[in-house]
C-alpha cells in the first residue's frame, strides 16, 4: 500500500486532516497481538476518530544501544504496514534521536501529542513508558493527558497460554528455534522483509536456486533450516524452504537467509520479498561437501513439504 498522506514523521508539520485522531502509543515492534489490542482500545474509545498509532524509528534501544545486536520483528516499512492492517489510518513514527531523546516527558505530551498532533484520546499497553530517562509513565500519562483535555485508555496485558505476549518472548521464541510460538503471539508467521539479492549463483548448480534476503536489522532467529512461505511483491505465496545462517560449507562470513522456493522458476532479483518462518527442521551444518549438502537440502525440502501440507515433488 501507498504511503501517500497515511505517514507521518515530523510532529511539527502534521497536517490538518490527519490531526484529532485517537492515538495508540508504543514502539510496536512486531505488531503482535498485545499491540493490535492497544489499537482496537484507540479505536473503541473514540470509533467516529481516525485512528492513528505513534512509534519510533529507530527503535529507542537502537538508538541507544547501537553496537547491540540486531533484535526486530518488524522494520519501518513492514511495521507501518502490519500497523495499517491492524486498522490504523495513519502512522505516524517519529524520528528518534539524541534531541528526541532528551525531551522531557511534559514536553512528549503536551508538545507533540497534544500541539503537534491535536489528539483527542490516547492508549498505550500498561508498561509505557517515555520521555527523558522513560521519565514518564502512565500515571503521569493520565494525569497529564486530562490536563489537556486528552482521554486515556491503558491496556491490559494480553496473555497466551505461556504467558502476557512481548515482544522480547518472541524474540526468544525464535532464537530458541520454536518459529510456532512467534506465530502464535504475532497471529501470523513471523517473516523477514528485504530485497532478494545476488548471491554466488551455486544455487542453480546444484538443483536448488535460492533467492537471497539479508537480514539487515531483524533479529537473527536460530540458524538452521525453515520451512517457509515466500510473499512475492504481488501478493502471491510460494512454499518453500530456507537456510539461515553463515552456509559453513561454502565459507559463508555473513548471516542471511537463502530461500529455494517449490515448483517456481521466476526471476527474483531485486524484488521485495517476505519470507515467513513456519516449522524450524534442523541446525545449519558444515558439511565434507557439495554432495553431502545436496543430498540434505533435498531430504529438507521433502520434509518442508510434508510440514507445510503439500504433495510430495514428483
Ligand atoms: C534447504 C537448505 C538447507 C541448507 N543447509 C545448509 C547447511 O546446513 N549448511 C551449509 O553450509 N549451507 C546450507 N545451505 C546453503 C547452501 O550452502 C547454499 O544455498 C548454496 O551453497 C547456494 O549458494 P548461493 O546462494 O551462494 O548460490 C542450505 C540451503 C538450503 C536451500
Ligand atoms: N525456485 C526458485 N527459488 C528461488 N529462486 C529462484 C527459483 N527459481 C528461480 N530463482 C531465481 O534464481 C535466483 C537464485 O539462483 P542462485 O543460483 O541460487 O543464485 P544466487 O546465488 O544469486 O542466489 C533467485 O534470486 C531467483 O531470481
Amino acid at each position: 500500500m501507498s504511503d501517500a498522506g497515511t505517514l507521518f514523521t515530523d510532529w511539527r508539520s502534521v497536517p490538518e486532516a490527519a490531526r484529532g485522531a485517537t492515538l495508540a502509543l508504543g514502539n510496536f515492534d512486531g505488531v503482535h497481538r498485545g499491540h493490535r489490542a492497544v489499537l482496537r482500545a484507540a479505536h473503541a474509545a473514540r470509533p467516529e476518530l481516525k485512528l492513528a498509532a505513534l512509534t519510533f524509528e529507530p527503535h529507542p534501544r537502537e538508538h541507544f544501544r547501537p553496537d547491540d545486536p540486531p533484535f526486530r520483528l518488524t522494520l519501518a516499512a513492514g511495521k507501518a504496514a502490519a500497523l495499517r492492517s491492524a486498522g490504523a489510518d495513519l502512522v505516524v513514527a517519529l524520528p528518534f534521536d539524541a534531541s528526541f531523546a532528551a525531551m522531557s516527558a511534559e514536553d512528549f505530551v503536551s508538545e507533540v501529542l497534544h500541539r503537534g498532533l491535536g489528539a483527542k484520546h490516547l492508549a498505550c499497553g500498561a508498561d509505557f513508558a517515555f520521555g527523558h530517562r522513560r521519565g514518564g509513565d502512565v500515571a503521569f500519562l493520565a494525569e497529564h493527558a486530562e490536563r489537556l483535555g486528552m482521554g486515556l485508555t491503558i491496556v491490559p496485558p494480553v496473555a497466551d497460554e505461556t504467558g502476557p505476549i512481548s515482544s522480547s518472548g518472541i524474540r526468544r521464541a525464535l532464537q530458541d528455534g520454536y518459529p510456532e510460538r512467534a506465530t502464535t503471539a504475532l497471529g501470523r508467521p513471523w517473516a523477514i522483509h528485504g530485497p532478494v539479492s545476488h548471491g554466488d549463483k551455486r544455487g542453480r548448480t546444484i538443483g536448488f536456486p535460492t533467492a537471497n534476503v539479508p537480514l539487515g536489522r531483524h533479529l537473527e532467529p536460530a540458524r538452521g533450516v525453515y520451512a517457509v512461505d515466500v510473499t512475492l511483491a504481488d501478493g502471491r505465496v510460494v512454499p518453500g524452504v530456507a537456510n539461515i545462517g553463515l552456509r559453513p560449507t561454502v565459507g559463508g562470513s555473513e548471516s542471511r537467509v537463502e530461500a529455494h522456493l517449490f515448483d517456481f522458476a521466476e526471476d527474483l532479483y531485486g524484488q521485495e520479498v517476505a519470507v515467513g518462518l513456519r516449522h524450524f527442521l534442523r541446525p545449519e551444518q558444515k558439511f565434507a561437501g557439495l554432495p553431502a549438502l545436496v543430498a540434505q537440502i533435498g531430504a529438507d525440502a521433502a520434509e518442508a513439504r510434508r510440514l507445510l501440507g503439500l504433495k510430495p515433488a514428483d
